[in-house]
């Protein structure tokens, strides 16, 4: 993009001027030329009679609209102004948001380079790295040691992956953290099931709401829906002109009453209109105040009675950082919103909204203003955007493909294992993990054919089982886990579990000839599916459920110690049933 020749303003700060005839700027440029405000620019000159590069003091610099065609750019090397002549061509590269705190996590990760594995210590200089970055980044102070808590946790937990290094272990579990802090999934649009979807705007002042709307009701006409806006800011006269202006440029009927009726009754007559039209969505423009004050309250919640939103959306500005994200909450709480949209989103933010406000508020974003055109608004993607702020999306799923090889290959030992009768209690808790890593029992079953069929009260029996057998597992030592028969040999060992685990001595010997008649279950099955002779899903179905005997374990195999086998029902219950 190229901007018009730059002129000297003169004066200012007191340094000779850089003139130049012409300006190319990169992606950000309008950031640069066309807010209204402070932002902050790193300019990069390149000479070009020289041929050298100048990297530019990046400083605060006040563009306004009106100094669009005489900007005075004053520019530094080695802190020492430079003066560049007619023919050179300057490049404006505005630091884009999540700038700094992409780069700060670069230098994370290069501090774990030569490290093998992941530990509480190695991690404790990187995770300090990262709690001062999110900080910088304008992220609130409980967010973020919430955030850092938890990477911890998950980062040391994961254990080593193998060919994965330990910094790209813990950008998978940054990304994975980021994006569960910034609400998982987007968060989309809910839309009225019967009548117009009406969409009321709340924000204070010049935050971007009325550009909003425009933009919004661009996107919905592009998704092929009938669009009106309604303007209800009465005490701003330039304000309906605005929404008006805006509704020509997208081609969209703006609704308006003037100034003399009130704000609920104008957005009333507006969705009346609008029903008659059969109008798909609302959007219903609201007045701003300098900050949150009763009035304003009182009359977005006459508005809000009166049109009876499907959403209500809070336009808040990035830029101011946190406060974005304490606004969220303060407005849910008053006036409860169902999500909100973040402007300037290309500015000079330091990205802390974006990623405090669901955490802060408990209200999602759901769009984010890039910029000031009226197709300058994206729906908001937390994925999108962790990776955007790490720029690793190779390195993302190179540690998915690593997970994925080692759980299939842990899954082909376990199968190995099962075959040779050698499945043991760490067998088991490796299965548990492995069943929890992946989700709730119940989503697992959803996806085994025939599965479907079990209720939720036996999935909560079942995961509720198997916790308990996990407190008995995990008060046995490793010998024990890996050796069953001592346990099955030794009441006295067997005692020391129950205590350990706080069950009863019944409950640890019931696991234990469990785990035996898993085994001859599994081994049998196992023999069965290379003989060929595959048993039908519905009798699989039926063992792993445990009303049925699978054939050939009817006359199940006596235990080689003292212990009762339980009934076959009993066994249902837990271990292996489901
Ligand atoms: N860079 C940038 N500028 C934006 C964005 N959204 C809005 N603006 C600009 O911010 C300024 C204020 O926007 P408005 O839409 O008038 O704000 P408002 O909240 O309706 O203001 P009031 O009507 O006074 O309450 C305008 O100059 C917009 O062009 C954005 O996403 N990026």
């Amino acid at each position: 993009m190229t901007a018009q020749a730059v002129a000297p303003l003169g004066g200012g700060l007191g340094c000779p001027k850089a003139v130049v005839s012409s300006v190319s700027c990169s992606q950000s440029c309008s950031v640069g030329f066309n807010v209204n405000r402070r932002v902050s620019c790193s300019l990069i000159a390149a000479d070009a009679s020289s041929r050298s590069q100048y990297r530019v003091e990046t400083r605060k610099i006040r563009f306004s609209d009106t100094e669009l065609c005489g900007r005075q750019l004053v520019l530094f090397k080695r802190r020492s102004p430079v003066r560049l002549r007619n023919s050179s061509r300057l490049q404006v590269r505005a630091s884009a948001v999540f700038d700094n705190l992409s780069t700060s996590l670069e230098a994370v990760w290069a501090k774990l380079r030569n490290q093998d594995v992941l530990t509480k210590d190695n991690i404790k200089e990187p995770m300090q790295e990262i709690r001062r970055a999110l900080l910088e980044a304008d992220v609130s102070l409980p967010v973020v040691r919430k955030f850092v808590k938890s990477v911890t946790e998950k980062a040391i937990g994961t254990g080593v992956i193998k060919g994965v290094r330990p910094d790209q272990q813990l950008v998978k579990v940054v990304n994975d953290e980021l994006v569960s802090l910034m609400g998982g999934t987007a968060a989309g649009i809910e839309f009225a099931k019967t009548g117009p979807t009406v969409i009321l705007m709340a924000g204070l002042q010049g935050v971007g709401k009325t550009t909003a709307c425009g933009k919004l009701a661009l996107y919905f006409k592009k998704k092929g829906k009938s669009v009106m806006m309604v303007a209800t800011d009465i005490y701003r006269p330039a304000a309906i002109d605005q929404l008006v202006t805006l509704g020509g440029q997208v081609e969209v009927p703006v609704f308006e009453a003037g100034t003399n009726v009130k704000p609920a009754e104008i957005a009333r007559r507006g969705l009346a209109e609008a029903k008659k039209k059969n109008i798909d969505v609302v959007i219903v423009d609201t007045a701003g105040r300098l900050q949150v004050d009763r009035g304003m309250m009182d009359e977005l919640k006459q508005v809000k009675s009166a049109v009876n939103p499907t959403e209500v959306l809070l336009v808040v500005d990035a830029m101011t950082g946190q406060e974005a994200a304490a606004l969220v909450a303060a407005f849910n709480l008053d006036l409860g919103i169902t999500g909100a949209i973040l402007t300037k989103l290309d500015g000079d933010s330091r990205g802390g909204a974006a990623l405090s406000v669901k955490e802060v508020s408990g209200r999602p974003i759901k769009f984010v203003g890039e910029g000031e055109s009226m197709a300058a608004l994206e729906p908001f993607y937390p994925d999108r955007l962790a990776s955007r702020i790490l720029g690793m999306g190779d390195v993302l799923s190179f540690v998915e493909k690593a997970q994925e090889v080692m759980v299939q290959e842990e899954a082909e030992e376990m199968q190995k294992r099962i075959m040779e009768a050698k499945f043991d209690f760490n067998d088991f808790l490796k299965q548990t993990r492995n069943l929890a890593r992946m989700g709730s029992m119940g989503g697992l079953m959803k996806l085994i054919p025939g599965m479907n069929k079990i209720s939720p009260q036996q999935i909560a029996d079942a995961e509720k089982s198997l916790k308990v057998m996990e407190s008995m597992i995990n008060s046995m030592t490793p010998k024990e886990r890996g050796d069953p028969e001592l346990l099955a040999k030794s009441p006295g060992r067997r005692r020391r579990v129950a205590t350990g685990s706080g069950r009863s001595q019944e409950q640890v010997s019931q696991l234990v000839s469990q785990l035996f008649q898993m085994r001859a279950r599994m081994k049998n099955l196992s023999a069965m599916m290379q003989g060929g002779s595959i048993p039908g899903l519905g009798a699989l179905e039926e063992q792993l459920q445990g009303r049925k005997a699978p054939p050939g374990t009817a006359k199940r195999r006596k235990p080689k110690v003292g212990l009762q086998v339980s009934s076959t029902r009993s066994a249902a219950k837990g271990f292996g049933s489901k």
